[in-house]
């Protein structure tokens, strides 16, 4: 890279706008979505869809709510103008979604065009030249008059070959393409000539979409952009100002969002940002963008990773991990501190007992978009006690006492570290039972029976059957509780002694034949910290199994 890029490249200069309105606008309604994603999407794959997925990306992108589909470019190729014509013959375009197709302001391509959606009842035509002072003297080698008249030339054509199939509600978009790196005076004369030709109404507007065909500057220079153009356009009642923020500089949505705060009413994009390069504004982020402010998109992302897999099928490109809402791994937290704080914020949500999302780290209830808890906290080396007891709470219905978490936490750390990789849930529930001796037959004080009973003076007495070592042999002890029952009884017959710190008991609700559970911390003989815990139909013998469980570790 060079040492001083100024030489190579230019910054892009500031809008004269100082009374710019929309840094004080919020976003109230959404707007007018279209998806490209079977046009502009489509168009930078490596291998371009063919018309199966068309097909099923199109009942898709209906599934989620999308009124307007750009649905190919019909002069491309058999493929792309079968797939088109093919929708339009089979019926299978809903009354209240509009199809777009885009073409280049040449005769040939666009009567293909309008060939391409005869007998469709409704239909947008999209007509685009790029206006910009690069690609006027690059591509085009023309002066500004010559660009305005590529857009009148075309926009004439439009407009009669719409006059020969008068049955088909016809709509029309242009696009200044490059308008966001073309001078806003240029851009407004050609899209005024267009409107001249194709005489707009308020009831039928027209569609001027601004794209940044190449993004080229900080998002609140194409909000300026949008801001000035929307002032000066003339008839702006029989205009909808559309954008198509492509993401070069990654901003796309940030872009896309000024944009609307700027006045803009529509908004063209791909599904996970699919498109041309670093690709189109993304409509999943900008709609769940909005639904986190607690405003409804009207897109319908209920079952993101159906809408995934669809995407990535047709596309034939995976969407990254870390992809906003949609991302395999953005609900997840490995780390610590995040575990801990998601913990916390779902026992304040049950508490609460109300409908405000407010759970630290998550700023989307994963429920909402079809998902489950199980993958909001994955345990690795980076984990800490609230995440391992999470995993535990949530797979299996334990729910730990906090000592216990750190005590058992400290396990599972040497475990990930020895294992380098992720843990997950089962990896977690072994490494529990085989540091409590839950399940598996220790070689002392298996419970094979027991009974409680009270004593005239109120003193309960427990009498057992235990296994140790194999043989079986009956215990019995006294105590206030079943728990110092337990203890005496296995300091009297075995001389294993025990203090019981801290006792806890709860029912279970999920994940094991189990319905309670029971945690003991004890101190033994050496004033060492010994955890028990047992699991059981009743919470009875899950406390017993909890004594005999420490009183196993401290033998
Ligand atoms: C920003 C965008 O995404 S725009 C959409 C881009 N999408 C696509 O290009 C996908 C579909 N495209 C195609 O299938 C083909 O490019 C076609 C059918 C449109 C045209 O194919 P070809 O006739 O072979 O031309 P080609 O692809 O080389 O396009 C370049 C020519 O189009 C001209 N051109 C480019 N844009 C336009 C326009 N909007 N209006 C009129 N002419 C245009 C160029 O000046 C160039 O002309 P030249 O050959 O006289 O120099
Ligand atoms: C045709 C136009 C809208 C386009 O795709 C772009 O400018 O990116």
């Amino acid at each position: 890279m060079l040492t001083d890029p100024s030489r190579k490249y230019t910054a892009f200069p500031q809008v004269d706008l100082p009374d710019r309105e929309w840094p004080s606008k919020t976003i109230t309604a959404p707007p007018r979505w279209l998806s490209t994603d079977l046009r502009d999407g489509n168009q930078a794959l490596i291998d371009p869809m063919d018309a199966e997925k068309k097909r099923r990306f199109f009942d898709m992108l209906v599934k989620i709510g999308l009124k307007e589909i750009e649905v190919g470019f019909p002069s491309a190729g058999a493929t792309e103008f079968d797939f088109i014509s093919g929708l339009v013959q089979s019926d299978a375009i809903p009354d209240d979604v509009t199809v777009q197709v885009l073409t280049q302001s040449r005769r040939d391509l666009i009567e293909k065009s309008f060939e391409s959606l005869r007998g469709a009842r409704a239909a947008i035509v999209h007509l685009y030249n790029a206006v910009s002072p690069a690609w006027r003297r690059i591509v085009f080698q023309m002066d500004r008059q010559d660009i305005k008249q590529i857009a009148v030339d075309g926009a004439k054509i439009l407009r009669d070959e719409a006059a020969k199939q008068p049955d088909t509600e016809w709509h029309f978009e242009y696009s200044p393409e490059t308008f966001s790196t073309a001078e806003l005076d240029f851009s407004l004369e050609v899209c005024e000539a267009v409107m001249d030709v194709l005489q707009p109404t308020p009831d039928r507007p027209i569609i001027l979409n601004l794209p940044a065909t190449v993004e080229a500057a900080t998002p609140n220079i194409y909000a300026d952009q949008i801001e000035w153009f929307g002032r000066n356009i003339r008839d702006r009642d029989r205009v909808a100002i559309s954008l198509h923020p492509h993401n070069d500089r990654g901003t796309g949505v940030a872009a896309a969002e000024l944009g609307m705060m700027a006045g803009a009413d529509r908004v063209e994009g791909c599904l996970f940002g699919n498109g041309e390069r670093t690709g189109n504004v993304c409509l999943v982020t900008l709609g769940m963008n909005m639904y986190t402010q607690g405003l409804s998109p009207r897109l319908d992302f209920s079952d993101m990773e159906r809408i995934v897999k669809m995407a990535e099928y047709c596309n034939q490109l995976p969407v990254h991990p870390r992809h906003p809402y949609a991302g395999e791994l953005v609900h997840t937290a490995f780390s610590g501190s995040h575990q801990d704080a998601i913990k916390k914020g779902f026992a304040a949500q049950a508490a609460r007992n109300d409908e405000i999302w407010d759970v630290p780290y998550l700023p989307l209830d994963p429920r909402d978009i079809g998902l489950d808890y199980e993958a909001v906290i994955r345990v690795n080396s980076q984990s800490g006690k609230g995440g391992v007891a999470w995993v535990l709470e949530q797979d299996k219905g334990l729910k730990l006492p906090k000592r216990l978490q750190a005590h058992f936490s400290r396990a599972v750390q040497e475990l990930a570290d020895r294992s380098s990789r992720e843990l997950n849930a089962d990896d977690i529930w072994q490494a529990f039972k085989a540091e409590y001796r839950i399940g598996r037959t220790p070689k002392r004080f298996r419970l094979v029976d027991y009974e409680e009973s009270r004593a005239s003076d109120g003193t309960r007495i427990f009498t057992g059957k235990i296994l140790d070592q194999g043989t079986e042999r009956s215990i019995s002890g006294r105590g206030n509780g079943l728990i110092s029952g337990v203890v005496s009884a296995l300091a009297d017959s075995f001389g294993v002694a025990l203090d019981v710190v801290n006792y806890s008991e709860h029912a279970m609700t999920g994940g094991t034949d189990a319905r309670a559970a029971a945690y003991v911390e004890c101190t033994d003989a050496n004033g060492e910290t010994v955890w028990g815990v047992g699991m059981d139909e009743d919470i009875a013998t899950a406390s017993v199994r909890a004594v005999l469980s420490a009183a196993s570790a401290a033998a």
